[in-house]
């Protein structure tokens, strides 16, 4: 059996029920699972190669549960995390607040962590505007940047952590580098 080699520590993050593991299911196995809802307990391992460039890197997706139960736990699964996917359902106006929450969090305790906010279940308010909880512009005034499906958002996160790795190494060998970003946000609004 072989292991594979993580690159970078995702981890997902948000209320219960926001849609995080559906969100994972469909971009590792493009898959959406019907039937019942089933709660995450502790979190789930799923491990992606993503091409980027002429380098594959790899990302180890961490799915913890949202239930408030289970926040001490989540806690543990973030550290050392490279990025941040804090998921809210766009119909949800209590899910945004812990989305906040998990930024806040974020930003005080990994520094080196990005973080990407995603609104989830964009097909049910494509099917009734007014389900729409919470306006584009509140979630904009915490993204620097959109995504528009699942696909570009983790493709995102790996050509970002090959940049910054890119970075260190140059770092590390006392070239200029310009210009550091070490955290910021970036919205996604669909969860296939
Ligand atoms: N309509 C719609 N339903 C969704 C979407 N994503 C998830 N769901 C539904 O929302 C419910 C919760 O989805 P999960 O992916 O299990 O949510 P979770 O955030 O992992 O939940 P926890 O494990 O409790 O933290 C399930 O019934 C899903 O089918 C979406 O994009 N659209």
């Amino acid at each position: 059996m072989c292991a594979m080699r993580v690159d970078a520590k995702v981890v997902m993050l948000g209320k219960e029920s926001v849609g995080k593991t559906s969100l994972v299911e469909r971009y590792v196995h493009n898959r959406f699972l019907v039937g019942p809802y089933q709660n995450t307990i502790g979190a789930a391992f799923v491990a992606k190669a993503i091409q980027v460039g002429d380098k594959v890197i790899t990302l180890g997706i961490w799915d913890t549960a949202g239930s408030e139960r289970y926040e001490a736990m989540s806690r543990i699964y973030y550290r050392g995390a490279r990025a941040a996917v804090v998921c809210y359902d766009l119909t949800d106006s209590s899910s945004f607040q812990r989305a906040k929450f998990w930024v806040k969090e974020l930003q005080n305790c990994e520094e080196h962590c990005k973080i990407y906010l995603c609104g989830t279940k964009n097909d049910l308010i494509q099917g009734d505007r007014s389900l729409r909880q919470i306006d584009f512009h509140d979630a904009q005034d915490f993204a620097e940047g959109t995504t528009t499906t699942v696909t570009t958002l983790f493709q995102k996160v790996a050509e970002d952590y090959n940049d910054t790795a890119l970075q260190f190494m140059t770092e590390e060998t006392g070239v200029d580098l310009g210009q550091k970003k070490d955290s910021y946000f970036y919205s996604c609004c669909h969860s296939n």
